[in-house]
């Protein structure tokens, strides 16, 4: 082994850190005055064609394959940086991204007309209730397309949609209806699901024979329904619809799987309640409206962005969050139509259109992306 001293190592390395770091500094002072001129002249901040050429120079100038690699990466990194600073200089001077949304106070939720899907006492309605409460015109659609339209064609004031479940994960038809509907996300609100055995006033649990309801619920419920192997299962096509039926059958040997909710609206008692054996079973909801507004204490911003179709563009754009201090929250793709192998990607992160960060990061990805949507802030 040779007679290597760690201690005089660490001093070269301190040796050659000291130079990066000068060298990072004038780097940095020569990227404000590109920022400077492009502030002057109108260029966006980003420049695709020069980076690239920038990192072809770069891995050439090092030896062997590990290295070259190594110091693309490292220049990628750098590059970012540079930006991020140029951003920032031009959102002193004005030039930070409009997001075209208005701040408000809150949202007006008395004698506002709210869309769902589903028909009364389905869970779309639940989540309705719960944020809108008793005082708002609720109404239901038949399909989440429709809840959609009604508040794009100004029928209703907000619409209410699922847009992930705790067990099931995302609803993801309704990603793709943000992408081809222009309303934006003001609000979510979180509703537990849970499913209760539902039948006439005057029946007992002994009586049952037959139990309705939608497949997902009976699967949902599947543990406890089994442990009755007597009782037969049949589907139905939601479970608002199962809790009707035993209403209006008037038959004690009927029960069906639905909310609590349902089995008042429809005159059921809860003949066992809480029968999901998945007991933290959730569905986050979301509220849509055709006007590009956030609450003042919003702290969730949704986007939605198109990348090169390039190995390294996500882990770009991504970039954009990661030096502006963003926290992610949520990374969700969907295949683009028409395109396969292409993603479009759904971002949640902290914060709000107000901060300075959050703004930086937008702009950087509103640059460098194919196309960028800011879905909400809420
Ligand atoms: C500094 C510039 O701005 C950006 C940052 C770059 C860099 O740090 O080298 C290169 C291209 C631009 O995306 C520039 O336009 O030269």
């Amino acid at each position: 082994m040779k007679n290597l001293d760690l201690g005089e190592l660490r001093g070269q390395l301190d040796e050659i850190d000291g130079q990066l770091v000068r060298l990072f500094e004038q780097r940095m002072k020569i990227c404000a005055d590109v920022a400077e001129y492009k502030i002057e002249t109108g260029k966006a901040v980003y420049d695709g064609e020069r980076e690239r050429q920038k990192l072809e120079a770069v891995g050439a100038m090092a030896h062997g394959d590990f290295n070259s690699q190594a110091v693309q990466e490292l220049f990628s990194q750098l590059m970012t940086v540079s930006r991020k600073r140029q951003y920032q200089l031009l959102a002193r001077h004005g030039k930070g991204i409009d997001t075209g949304f208005q701040v408000i106070e809150a949202i007006q939720t008395s004698g506002a007309r709210v869309a769902y899907q589903g028909v009364e006492g389905s869970y779309g309605h639940g989540a309705a209730l719960q944020f809108f409460g008793r005082e708002a015109s609720l109404y239901h659609v038949t399909a989440m397309e429709d809840v959609m339209a009604e508040v794009e064609e100004g029928r209703a004031d907000y619409g209410v949609l699922p847009i992930e479940n705790s067990s099931a994960g995302a609803v993801s038809d309704n990603y793709d209806l943000l992408v081809k509907h222009n309303n934006y996300i003001v609000a979510e609100t979180q509703l537990a699901v849970r499913h209760a055995l539902l039948g006439l006033p005057e029946a007992r649990l002994e009586d049952v024979e037959l139990v309705y309801s939608h497949p997902q619920a009976l699967m949902q419920c599947s543990q406890y329904l089994n442990s009755h192997p007597q009782w037969r299962q049949i589907s139905l096509e939601n479970t608002a619809a199962a809790a009707l039926k035993v209403t209006r059958d008037g038959d004690c040997r009927q029960a069906a799987v639905a909310s609590e909710i349902a089995g008042r609206l429809y005159g059921l008692k809860v003949l066992a309640p809480g029968i999901n054996h998945n007991k933290n079973n959730t569905t986050r909801f979301i509220v849509l409206s055709r006007e590009a507004v956030y609450r003042k204490d919003a702290s969730k911003v949704s986007i939605c962005f198109e990348g090169l179709h390039r190995s390294g563009s996500l882990y770009n754009m991504l970039g954009n969050f990661i030096f502006n201090n963003v926290n992610m929250l949520m990374i969700e793709s969907r295949p683009i139509e028409g395109r396969s192998w292409e993603y479009r990607f759904f971002v949640d992160v902290e914060g709000s259109l107000g901060d300075a960060a959050v703004q930086n990061a937008l702009k950087g990805i509103s640059e460098e992306a194919v196309s960028m949507r800011i879905l909400g802030n809420y």
